[in-house]
């Protein structure tokens, strides 16, 4: 097993409502993904290998980050469509899509429960073919050779997070939420099982002048 460093997107459209239009990078997501780049390559931290999802801002981050290695691009790497769960929670339930920032406390947890406890009715994708899919690309990633970089989405590194740790629905909530824009996240085989050994880590955003761009939404 290598190991394994997930990188969450830069910013997106963060002023879309579907997933046809936040899917890009805003300005500052191009800014983030090059800051990371440059301090990959400053760090001379040696990967041989780059994945990305095939969704726009993963492909954006990835070339953004200029990392000299070819991507792979793998679907199997894409987010889960928070923004369709949400419309079906809405029709479906009732529960609205929150109008402000903190709304997502419990908004986030609700949407996983019910998705999860198939009270969805034709979601894009079931629950267990999320966790199945993230299983199996991880899987498939370790057993290649050298440590990999995997550019994604938060809601697939706060699963592989709760697939690693054991964890349930409201922890692995509270982890989506955490989760930082060009956030690094690394997982360790240690006796054969995933180890977390960083977290949201934005050392590239650390610094007087950046911290402003330090953005989870
Ligand atoms: O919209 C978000 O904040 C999450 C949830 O889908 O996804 P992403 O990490 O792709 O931005």
């Amino acid at each position: 097993m290598s190991h394994i460093t997930l990188i969450r997107h830069g910013q997106a459209n963060s002023q879309a409502k579907d997933e046809i239009s936040y899917d890009k990078l805003s300005p500052l997501g191009h800014e983030q993904a090059a800051w990371l780049g440059d301090h990959l390559r400053q760090s001379e931290t040696h990967h041989t290998r780059l994945y990305t999802g095939t969704l726009r801002r993963h492909i954006e981050t990835a070339e953004g980050m200029n990392t000299g290695l070819e991507p792979i691009r793998d679907a199997r790497l894409n987010e889960l469509e928070y923004f369709t769960l949400a419309t079906m929670m809405e029709q479906q339930h009732g529960i609205p899509f929150p109008t402000e920032q903190g709304g997502f406390t419990n908004h986030l947890p609700l949407v996983f429960e019910t998705w999860k406890s198939d009270k969805l009715e034709n979601p894009p994708e079931s629950y267990a073919n999320f966790e199945g899919r993230i299983k199996s690309v991880l899987s498939e990633i370790s057993d290649g050779d050298g440590p990999a970089l995997v550019v994604t989405s938060g809601g697939l590194i706060s699963m592989v997070m709760a697939q690693a740790m054991g964890l349930g629905i409201p922890a692995m909530s509270r982890i989506a939420l955490a989760i930082m824009h060009t956030s690094m996240h690394r997982l360790f085989p240690i006796g054969g099982h995933w180890s977390p050994v960083l977290f949201n880590a934005v050392p590239h955003l650390d610094t007087p002048a950046r911290r402003v761009a330090q953005t989870h939404i």
